[in-house]
């Protein structure tokens, strides 16, 4: 088993343009990170030099430890270990996805057991013998996801593996993306569903500027929940300013879709109520009690001027 994935200092540049710059991360078994970032920010990139797709610039990747990705002789062996989810362009028409799923095991010489367990986990029971030509959008995103789990790899790197699903093959396959890293695997994950990474991923990553940012540090407390935000609709500007004055010790944003966030530490009820009575006192209504989400965050991060 692999316990260790590590970027160092990995640079890539195209032209004049810095996509990746000096990151460092490990990665561990048994767990989820998700990638989150605006189209175009890198996210591929970053996937491609971990695949050994992209020779980087500046830096290296190793994998446990010893396997340096400095030539494309290790291809091989760092793809016994490394995977990424098939494209649905990668499916051949007139191929069953049960054939899909039997070339993959046979690839990455896995537990042929692993091909039906996946088809009846996923419901695939109906379609997988048809050829995948027959198939919608949502049936080839579950083959191709099916085939990533058949080949079984240690680290898995998946590219918006949500894509045109409904939520309940969301939920099933974020269940199953959960049992993958029960079992010990490393799960990279880029994807737009901010609510959905949000219920699996260990740790969440903002790429901005060619760098990740750990969302706790963005916000900290964010993951273990140790902030209540109070979310207020049509809060003015005037009423702001006096808000301010009279709570000076809580952070108070307001996103670019016009509501106000306020922060205050789990347990302080006595501020909570507070808040509450200025609120209903400046006829301000509509808000609500909750938990900072990861769209508020991106909101914060990507669309404030
Ligand atoms: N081979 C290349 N040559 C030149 N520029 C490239 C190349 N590959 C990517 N880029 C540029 O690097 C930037 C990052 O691209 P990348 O595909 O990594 O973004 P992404 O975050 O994965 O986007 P998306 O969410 O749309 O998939 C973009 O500006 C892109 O145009």
């Amino acid at each position: 088993m692999i316990d260790l994935l590590e970027l160092k200092k990995i640079g890539v540049q195209f032209g004049d343009k810095q996509v990746l710059k000096d990151i460092s991360i490990k990665f561990q078994p048994g767990e989820i990170i998700g990638l989150v970032a605006p189209n175009g920010t890198g996210k591929s990139t970053l996937m491609n030099v971990i695949m050994n797709y992209l020779p980087p610039n500046q830096g290296k990747v190793i994998l446990n430890h010893e396997l340096q990705y400095s030539s494309k002789a290790n291809e091989v062996k760092i793809h016994q270990d490394v995977s990424m989810m098939p494209d649905q362009s990668d499916l051949y028409n007139h191929v069953s996805g049960k054939n899909h799923l039997k070339i993959y095991q046979e690839m990455w010489n896995s537990d042929p057991k692993l091909i039906d367990d996946t088809i009846v986990k996923l419901g695939m029971e109906s379609y997988v013998k048809k050829k995948t030509g027959t198939y919608s959008l949502g049936m080839r995103q579950r083959l191709c996801f099916a085939m990533q789990i058949v080949s079984n790899t240690q680290v898995m790197l998946m590219d918006e593996v949500m894509n045109g699903l409904d939520p309940t093959h969301v939920e099933l396959i974020s269940q199953i993306l959960l049992q993958k890293k029960a079992e010990g695997k490393t799960i990279i994950i880029a994807s737009h569903l901010l609510e959905n990474l949000e219920q699996y991923a260990d740790r969440i990553f903002f790429m901005k500027n060619g760098e990740l940012k750990l969302v706790d540090d963005v916000s900290p407390g964010f993951s273990d929940n140790k902030v209540t935000t109070v979310r207020v609709s049509n809060f003015s500007q005037e009423l702001l300013i006096v808000f301010k004055e009279q709570f000076p010790e809580l952070a108070v944003q307001t996103l670019p879709n016009g509501k106000t966030l306020i922060d205050v530490k789990e347990q302080d009820t006595i501020t909570l109520g507070a808040i509450t009575q200025y609120l209903i006192a400046q006829r301000l209504t509509d808000f609500s009690f909750g938990k900072l989400t990861l769209n508020d965050l991106y909101s914060l991060e990507y669309q404030q001027s």
